[in-house]
């Protein structure tokens, strides 16, 4: 099947060079072609360019973009969108004066989604997850992380990563599964954390291992949760079974736990609402990509990853949702970017970036995900009439995607 998109108003973050990240001050130019073609054959980017060299493909189906941007799908690289029910009630409770540390502590929080996804048969958990995953992919999203860590116990986790691995082979958006059995520590082991970790190493990892449920492994390194030195034994036993390390870092405190995440060669350090000059340092010229979760910080309000910050200091940074029941109930992308825009002071340009070719890199999927370039993965965004891209973040309200096309094939 081919799709030939033609009089494409703006043709967004056009790559022929192979890129994997942008950085610093590249993320600030975002390479586009005004008035362009773009064509696609079974699932991958086949050519695009100028009008002036649009080809006639026979049997193509056209679309016309006339007055419409087109750029990359999005590439989401942190969610846990598999859960189940909601928490809407520590919602409230937050409007009313809890803050989500005070929740967390009463065991709500995580702990609260653990029981209830512990009750929850695979099906409904299945049935749940899918409909939030076919929610992101109509806007937008063509690549997505999913982590477990709402299970908490050998079969909890198991469950969840299946679900995942589900997904994976049902739906076209490419999916890469992370293990977070270290998301929190279950009520029976709070006084007994070698008892959870020895839970985590022996017996999870083992059979999430050998039923080959998990691509990444994770831990939620915070004052209360993870320590740096548990966060590090969980990254050191996943690199035994060759699962890199994506970790929650610096959401509410900074306690030298980014300097431990690049020592054992992260790809990812994510949340970062609390960044020091330490923090900064420590991630200077490493492969390790920052996330910024900005609905995060808008749906708790806590503090915004300071972007300009990191960017002048030579750094990448990718955004992510965070689409989880506790502190971020939404999958949206656009509203990711434009509150990049908004509140993290990220130009159109740098939240792109940050929102398409860097994500793809904190999945490791940009070989083949977050850039139009020929030969990568055909997942393409075509907005509705805009006077501009600028248009995408400015109307952070209104849903511009008009169509997605997810591996060649319009969703
Ligand atoms: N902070 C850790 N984990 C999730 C929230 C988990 C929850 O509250 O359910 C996050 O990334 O924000
Ligand atoms: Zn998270």
């Amino acid at each position: 099947m081919k799709i030939l998109i033609k009089n494409i108003a703006e043709l967004l973050q056009v790559r022929t060079t192979p890129t994997d990240r942008v950085s610093g001050a590249d993320m600030a130019v975002l390479p586009t072609l005004n008035n362009a073609w773009l064509l696609t054959e079974g699932t991958t980017i086949a050519g695009f360019g100028t009008m002036d060299t649009c080809p006639a493909p026979e049997g193509a189906e056209v679309i016309d973009a006339t007055g419409r941007a087109v750029l990359p799908a999005w590439c989401d690289s942190h969610t846990h969108m598999v859960y189940a029910g909601s928490r809407v009630q520590e919602f409230v409770d937050r409007i009313n004066g809890l803050s989500y540390e005070e929740i967390a502590a009463r065991g709500g929080g995580i702990l609260n989604s653990a029981a209830l996804l512990n009750e929850t048969d695979e099906e409904e958990l299945y049935r749940q997850s899918a409909a939030r995953l076919e929610e992101v992919m109509r806007l937008g999203t063509g690549a997505v992380e999913i982590k477990s860590g709402y299970g908490l116990t050998v079969q909890g986790e198991l469950k969840m990563l299946r679900v995942i691995k589900r997904l994976k082979e049902t739906y076209p958006a490419a999916i890469k599964a992370t293990f977070l059995g270290a998301h929190a520590f279950p009520k029976e082991y709070k006084e007994d954390h070698k008892g959870y970790m020895g839970l985590i190493i022996n017996e999870m990892l083992p059979a999430i291992a050998e039923e080959g449920l998990a691509d990444y492994i994770d831990a939620f390194l915070e004052t209360g949760y993870f320590s740096v030195e548990e966060t590090e034994r969980i990254m050191e036993a996943g690199q035994k079974y060759g699962l890199p390390a994506k970790i929650h870092v610096n959401q509410f405190t900074a306690i030298h736990g980014i300097a431990a995440c690049v020592r054992h060669n992260a790809l990812s350090v994510d949340h970062l609402e609390i960044v020091t000059d330490e923090d900064i340092e420590a991630l200077k010229g490493t492969a390790t990509m920052p996330v910024a979760l900005p609905s995060c910080s808008y749906f708790i309000s806590i503090p915004y990853t300071p972007a300009r910050k990191m960017l002048q200091a030579g750094l990448p940074l990718a955004l992510a949702t965070d689409f989880n029941p506790g502190t971020t109930p939404s999958g949206n992308m656009n509203f990711v970017v434009a509150t990049a825009c908004i509140k993290m002071r990220m130009t159109p340009e740098e939240a792109i970036n940050a929102a398409t070719i860097n994500g793809a890199y904190a999945m490791g999927l940009s070989k083949t995900h977050g850039s139009i370039t020929t030969g990568k993965k055909a997942n393409i965004i075509i907005t509705r009439p805009v006077s501009s891209y600028y248009q995408l973040p400015y109307a952070f309200g209104t849903n511009l995607v008009e169509s997605v096309i997810i591996n060649g094939k319009v969703i």
